[in-house]
């Protein structure tokens, strides 16, 4: 699978387009050799990095969210095979497929750590590589999933930044509203929606932006306006059953949205809650727009019908930083996404272009 994708809408992009990284929080930090991540689950109170050194480790942090948001999954799990694989000198075939079904068994909706390290197979089936061959395309290619984000990453901003310009040509600021982190938490650069967000404030576009606090486990209040706070980025932060009344009596031009899969059709999956926004936006007639990286794209799957929507445990709604807020013995539901339909979606914004859901299958790069 490839991750270069470079349809750049209204390019060239200008070199001071997101140029300030002072602004921005780093979701983990890897030398080529040794790799840490931030613990998610310690913020706001808390900013620890602490170390990842295999596949084990990788998914153990994924698994218990203190690494979340499907980019951002995706390197983590690449780089924790990429840090076992720098310590081999034989490739084993058998060994290596079992790492890839061990990752990809995480976080079952998320889809771009299951296309990133998919990516391998091709390498691992060729006929004509020695296995030293193989293995070194394998490093490479694990080390590029975390180098192309960055670059990827800068084209999506740009893309969906350049589809609101044209979308509100005579508005000078807008009010957008946003569910969930997909800020530089969800991301090894600027994040996705967020990032979007981040853009519109650096060019002064930015009135104001609705931030969920993303229940039941709060991406939002510990997450995104943490990253705000950072940034010094107009917002506000309101529960999620304050949508529909934010929408109805502050002037929402635009809800910007992340993706963890994205089937052909252009059927959605989001952080739980974003199937709401996007009815909510179809009664107020406003613009609802998903931010989708490439290798969000799910191109396996003809419909969102198909997407296995996670279950989380009951303890993560019952709970907020491990304090009981319910009872113990609640019966839950907790699934962590849902699947918003794509007659619902006004476009969705991605690395390789801007496409109406009816565009995107024709769209979707090679
Ligand atoms: C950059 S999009 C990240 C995406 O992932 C989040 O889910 P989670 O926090 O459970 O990993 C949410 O759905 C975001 O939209």
């Amino acid at each position: 699978m490839t991750m270069k994708v470079n349809r750049i809408v209204n390019g060239p992009i200008p070199d001071s387009f997101l140029s300030d990284e002072s602004q921005r929080l780093d979701s983990l930090k890897f030398d080529g050799q040794s790799l840490q991540v931030l613990d998610q689950l310690l913020l706001p109170h808390e900013f620890k990095y602490i170390p990842i050194e295999n596949v084990s480790d990788a998914f153990a942090v994924i698994k218990s969210m203190q690494v979340r948001g499907a980019p951002l999954i995706a390197v983590v799990g690449s780089l924790g095979l990429l840090l076992e694989l720098q310590k081999v000198s034989e490739l084993n075939l058998d060994d290596i497929r079992q790492k890839i079904e061990y990752l990809i068994s995480s976080r079952p909706t998320a889809v771009d750590l299951r296309n990133s390290v998919n990516g391998l197979l091709p390498i691992l089936e060729s006929v004509v590589d020695t296995d030293h061959i193989k293995l070194e395309k394998c490093r490479q290619y694990l080390l590029e999933v975390y180098a192309s984000e960055k670059q990827q990453n800068r084209i999506l901003v740009w893309n969906a930044y350049q589809e609101l310009l044209q979308a509100f040509p005579t508005k000078k600021k807008l009010t957008v509203m946003t569910i969930c982190n997909t800020g530089s938490l969800a991301t090894v650069s600027w994040g996705t929606a967020l990032g979007v967000i981040r853009a519109l404030h650096s060019e002064h576009r930015l009135n104001l932006a609705y931030v969920l606090e993303t229940r039941p486990y709060n991406q939002g209040i510990r997450l995104t306006a943490t990253e705000m706070l950072h940034g010094g980025v107009p917002f506000k932060l309101i529960t999620d059953s304050m949508a529909a009344w934010a929408m109805k009596n502050n002037q929402v031009d635009c809800v910007l949205t992340g993706a963890d899969n994205v089937a052909r059709n252009g059927d959605t999956a989001n952080k739980i809650g974003t199937y709401m926004l996007a009815v909510l936006c179809k009664h107020h007639k406003i613009n609802f727009y998903p931010v989708v990286p490439f290798t969000t794209i799910n191109r396996h799957i003809a419909s969102g019908e198909e997407i296995r929507i996670e279950e989380r445990p009951a303890g993560e709604m019952l709970r907020v930083n491990g304090i009981l807020v319910g009872n113990a013995e609640c019966p839950v539901w907790n699934p962590a996404f849902d699947v918003t339909p794509a007659d619902l979606i006004t476009k969705i914004l991605t690395d390789f272009g801007n496409w109406t859901p009816e565009q995107l299958e024709f769209q979707i790069p090679e």
